[in-house]
């Protein structure tokens, strides 16, 4: 079943009797759950993402964030649970549904031979663009992320932070509608860091929608208008960034969620001086 994918983000939808069907959301995930042989490594998780919402999902390290992420939008086959990008399920119609969507997959495997331009513009000819407005699109979206300047070097040859703009810059290319990036600052230098979150910003006030796991928790407060809190494999907390954080910053709520204290770190005698 679909739910309207043709309609507009973050407006309702009328019909003619009159009423008004809910915005379609831009991202639905419901039950979403996975294993890998005898880890539960997600138990539960749903995640709805309003379209024109900056999403914010948080959550310690293996709590599940990445493989929810990777169900959400097709890439990853679930044990149970679905996934629609703006109405159009992942799996039952995978091709149109990731039509809509720009991912930055963690760990994302790359062509290690081709330079950033010729990655680009081949994804972009898989894409259905034509040959000038993948060019176009490939020098643009380097030239945005300060990778213009990289000529002949391949992808296998980049450092961290630049394989990371490369692969934000391949999630853009096709101008999505929706963007779901794990962890898209990480490694990421201050400069490339301020133009990213300036193209983010931009991006949703344009309409888009963004989904963005990230362990800074400033960043999330200052960016995300919508905020989940994934634990051990499953939603805690998901609302408005008010409704998460409960008058408090969003690391002690995160913190209280997960019964954390950093006040008394346990130091071992061997380290001690
Ligand atoms: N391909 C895989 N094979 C086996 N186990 C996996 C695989 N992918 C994830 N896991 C396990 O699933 C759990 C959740 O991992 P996941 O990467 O989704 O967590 P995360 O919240 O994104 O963590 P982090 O913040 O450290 O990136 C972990 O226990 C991890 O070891």
């Amino acid at each position: 079943m679909t739910e309207d994918p043709g309609h507009v983000p973050g407006t309702a939808s009328s019909r003619p009797g009159g009423g008004a069907f809910p915005p379609v959301p831009a991202l639905h995930a419901t039950g979403l759950r996975r294993s890998f042989g005898g880890t539960v490594a997600v138990d539960g998780v749903d995640l709805l993402v309003p379209a024109g919402s900056f999403f914010g999902v948080v959550g310690p390290n293996g709590a599940g964030k990445s493989t929810s992420l990777l169900m959400a939008v097709g890439l990853l086959r679930p044990d149970a649970g679905t996934a629609r990008i703006f109405g159009v399920d992942v799996w039952a119609d995978p091709v149109r549904a990731k039509r809509m969507v720009g991912v930055l997959p963690d760990g994302l495997a790359l062509p290690e031979r081709l330079t950033g331009r010729e990655l680009l513009h081949y994804l972009g000819r898989l894409d259905g663009l034509d040959g000038a407005s993948a060019a176009r699109r490939a020098d643009d979206l380097l030239r945005l992320f300060g990778l213009d300047g990289t000529g002949r070097t391949a992808v296998g040859e980049y450092s961290t932070g630049m394989r990371k703009k490369i692969g934000l810059a391949t999630a853009l290319l096709n101008a999505p509608r929706l963007l779901v990036l794990d962890e898209p600052f990480e490694a990421v230098d201050p400069v490339s860091g301020a133009v990213i979150r300036g193209l983010l910003e931009r991006f949703v006030a344009d309409g888009g929608s963004v989904v963005l796991s990230s362990h800074s928790m400033s960043l999330v407060e200052e960016l995300c208008d919508r905020v989940a809190v994934i634990v051990a494999g499953r939603t805690a907390r998901e609302g408005t960034l008010d409704e998460v954080r409960r008058g408090e910053s969003l690391h002690d709520a995160f913190a209280g969620l997960l019964g954390a204290s950093t006040a008394n770190v346990e130091m071992p005698a061997w380290l001690r001086r």
